[in-house]
């Protein structure tokens, strides 16, 4: 299985430990305690949801996984290594790649300049490196397909996409680059119905290739449809953490509520 996927050009991670390790994180800023002894393990192809109300410490934490801020106190371990650099080009280089809201997209380039952003494939013509557009071209088109994503225009600027399809190329570049986490922002927040599903399904496969991803979202009947296990937050410290038929509806927001004496 997972020889099949190395050659579908999928980053595959040793499945029998967690991939993804934090253990007594905490983040002071200033007076402002927003994470208090924080325990997460990932494994790979596991879908996390990391819920909590507004203010629970959730952008902190994933800020902290994706390089952004470095932890005041606790460990974090990715892919059996301790972390020491915390900063966002590191976790993208060791396979951690996170699609915030924005999406981060250049709106006037097309899918495939999207994909190599800042990473471009280059080949020598008369002695000068120029971009490879025809390879970048093809290697998009592959990375789409991998994840069963349907664009019918590659050459259309990204910002004429709708929010499915935007999103769906934020992933592709992700897996493209082999990220072995993928940390996804409330990714349905902006999108109409259809494209709500298409996105579900997309974060159903990149589980199955086996690549693992915290989902952020305030939307339960998604973490139902998707999440392996939920982790709740609240005022920065974990109350609750489960299975979604395990904790079920009820427990689960009303940890998120109330925290994890009244839960
Ligand atoms: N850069 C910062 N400086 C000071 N305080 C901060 C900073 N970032 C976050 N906080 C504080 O840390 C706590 C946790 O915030 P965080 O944004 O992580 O929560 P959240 O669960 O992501 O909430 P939301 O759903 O509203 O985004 C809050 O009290 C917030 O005000």
């Amino acid at each position: 299985m997972n020889k099949r996927l190395e050659r579908l050009g999928f980053a595959v991670s040793n499945t029998a430990k967690p991939l993804l390790v934090l253990s007594g994180i905490t983040k002071r800023f200033g007076a402002v305690e927003a994470l208090r002894n924080v325990d997460l393990d990932v494994r790979a192809g596991e879908v996390v949801a990391l819920l909590g109300d507004n203010g629970a410490g959730k952008s902190t934490l994933i800020k902290i996984v994706s390089g952004a801020h470095p932890p005041s106190g606790g460990s974090m371990l990715f892919d059996g290594k301790a972390v020491r650099q915390f900063d966002p080009r590191h976790a993208r280089e060791i396979g951690i790649e996170t699609i915030y809201q924005d999406l981060a997209l250049a709106e006037n380039l097309n899918v495939g300049a999207n994909i190599f952003l800042g990473r471009e494939l280059r080949q020598h013509r008369l002695g000068l490196p120029m971009l490879d557009r025809a390879r970048m071209r093809e290697e998009a088109t592959q990375a789409l397909e991998q994840l069963d994503i349907h664009i019918p225009d590659l050459n259309q600027p990204v910002g004429e996409l709708s929010g499915g399809q935007r999103q769906a190329v934020a992933v592709a570049r992700a897996v493209y680059w082999h990220a072995k986490l993928v940390i996804m922002d409330e990714p349905t927040a902006a999108v109409g119905v259809g494209e709500h599903e298409a996105i579900l399904q997309l974060i159903a496969r990149l589980a199955e290739h086996g690549v693992a991803v915290i989902l952020i979202t305030h939307t339960m009947a998604d973490v139902w449809r998707v999440a392996d296990r939920i982790v709740v937050l609240t005022r920065g410290a974990k109350a609750l953490e489960g299975t979604p038929t395990g904790l079920g509806e009820d427990a689960v927001v009303r940890s998120m509520l109330f925290g994890r004496q009244q839960a």
